[in-house]
């Protein structure tokens, strides 16, 4: 290994390498060090070899052209517990079970005539949300949007995957899915220095994962057991399923189907799916009470276009052009899952002249990517209007100048579900409602602090005071 080059290093610790240097927000501390060390960094993560990856350029030679050396997952103590062992899409190793998963998932689950199947679900929970805005509205009382959003797409979710009886999950279920979420982006030590890995049970960090694993998979047993009656009895149904009825009608056809793969797909889908349009649209909202002239802008585009009809639908949104750029600039400088999830390498490869060895793990630093001004001018900018007629600015696009859903063989299968849930809530948010700041705060007040985890949310919800829009309700 001596006669390796590999990228750029910053000094490390003994034992501990470079951990020290991760801070709070990963994505912000590793940004500032690449300035320092360049668009490739070697570090050591405890015992873990590490490189991180801070352009556009470089990213590109991961994603695409080295995709295939580097499209598996390293092992985590949390993803594997909550994963049924890694049974599931997201943190699967490349192999054979998880192409399998990932091919059933995109033609059953995620294909284009599903996500338009489960289209009512979607209107029907907004336009429940945007009620019960309303009566804060009446009230004078700001909202907690940040919490709407986040009841919102839980239970759009849950709607999606378990059915209408499950609709309300109850505030328990809800509490350890946020806190199995937040396990997935917490540290556990026996990832990076597993010589100390009984830490964990000192901190209770390893307590904590189990029981919120055995919580999680009591909920889902029960969920399985009732939805198997109905699907021994039926055939299979084009409409109307929900993922649990496509999974188990699968598991009847196919047999190669477990029941953990079905659980593991079905935590990938509340982990993945739910937390992370919220926190988008919770990013945008936030945006454009920094930016009066575009939340006018987008509103105005709205409710020129809807008229009085009382709210969006989704047949609308194609032409809410500003809108949708609202939504780009938003996973522009808010990409909700900021270092993608971490990949490692299956070879050896080389890579603008340096040598990546395998089990190597790759951190995208998406966050830093969508920021850099070498690709994008005035970055730190919030301006939507640069997507305008620019049909070359796309996610994932040929550029990966911009990629909060990542790219190449592990790109999030959810994508087009996750922009279509985050575009309707947005939508009937603006149309629906004039928002303000509550009494005695400006747009300076607004903090933009975020939460650390694989999600990064708004750190402090978002309070606003909404209006209804009287053209609405005449
Ligand atoms: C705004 C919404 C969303 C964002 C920003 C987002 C972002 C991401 C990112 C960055 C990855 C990692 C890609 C990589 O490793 O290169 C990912 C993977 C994944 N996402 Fe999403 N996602 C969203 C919505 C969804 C939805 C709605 C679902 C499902 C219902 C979903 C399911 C998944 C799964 C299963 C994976 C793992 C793919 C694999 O490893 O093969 N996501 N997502």
């Amino acid at each position: 290994s001596t006669s390796l080059k590999l990228p750029p290093a910053p000094p490390k610790l003994p034992v501990i390498g470079n951990l020290h240097q991760l801070g709070r927000l990963p994505h912000h501390s590793l940004s500032r060090l690449s300035q320092r060390y360049g668009p490739l960094m070697y570090l050591k993560l405890g015992h873990e070899p590490t490189i991180v990856v801070s352009s556009a350029n470089m990213a590109q030679e991961i994603l695409k052209t080295h995709d295939l050396e580097c499209c598996s997952r390293p092992p985590r103590t949390s993803h594997t517990k909550l994963s049924y062992g890694c049974s599931d899409i997201a943190f699967a190793v490349y192999g054979g079970p998880w192409r399998e998963l990932r091919r059933i998932s995109i033609i059953e689950l995620f294909s284009a005539k599903k996500i338009a199947s489960f289209r009512s679900i979607r209107e029907e929970e907004v336009e429940r949300t945007m009620s019960s805005i309303s009566s804060y509205s009446s009230s004078s009382l700001p909202v907690d949007l940040s919490k709407e959003l986040i009841a919102l797409t839980s239970t759009i979710t849950c709607r999606m995957a378990f059915g209408r009886s499950y609709h309300d999950v109850g505030s328990r279920f809800q509490m350890i899915l946020n806190e199995a979420q937040a396990m997935l982006g917490g540290f556990f030590i026996s990832d990076y220095l597993p010589i100390i890995g009984w830490a964990d049970w000192l901190t209770g960090m390893r307590a904590r994962l189990e029981k919120n694993f055995i919580d999680l998979d009591r909920f889902y047993q029960q969920v399985l057991d009732e939805h198997l009656d109905r699907v021994q009895q039926q055939h299979q149904q084009d409409s109307g399923e929900d993922v649990v009825d496509i999974l188990l009608h699968m598991q009847k056809d196919e047999k190669s189907l477990t029941t953990d793969q079905i659980k593991g797909v079905l935590m990938n889908v509340f982990i993945g799916g739910s937390d992370t349009s919220s926190a988008t649209a919770g990013w945008a909202m936030t945006e454009l009470m920094r930016h009066p002239q575009a939340m006018e802008k987008a509103q105005e585009e709205v409710r020129s276009l809807v008229g009085s009809k009382g709210k969006v639908e989704e047949s609308d949104i194609d032409q809410l052009h500003y809108l949708k750029c609202v939504v780009k600039e938003t996973m522009r400088l808010h990409p909700v899952v900021p270092m993608l999830i971490p990949r490692t390498t299956l070879q050896h490869f080389k890579i603008n002249g340096y040598d990546v060895p395998p089990n190597t793990t790759i951190l995208i630093n998406a966050w830093a990517i969508g920021r850099d001004g070498s690709y994008w001018e005035s970055p730190e900018v919030f301006k939507p209007e640069r997507f305008m007629n620019s049909t070359d600015l796309e996610f994932a696009g040929k550029d990966f100048n911009m990629i909060p859903f990542g790219e190449g063989r592990r790109i999030c299968p959810g994508k087009n579900l996750g922009i279509k849930t985050v575009e309707i809530m947005l939508a009937n948010l603006l149309y629906s409602f004039d928002w303000e700041l509550p009494t005695g705060t400006t747009k300076e007040d607004i903090d933009m602090d975020e939460t650390p985890g694989v999600t990064v949310h708004k750190r402090h919800a978002l309070r606003l005071l909404a209006t209804k829009y009287s053209s609405v309700y005449s």
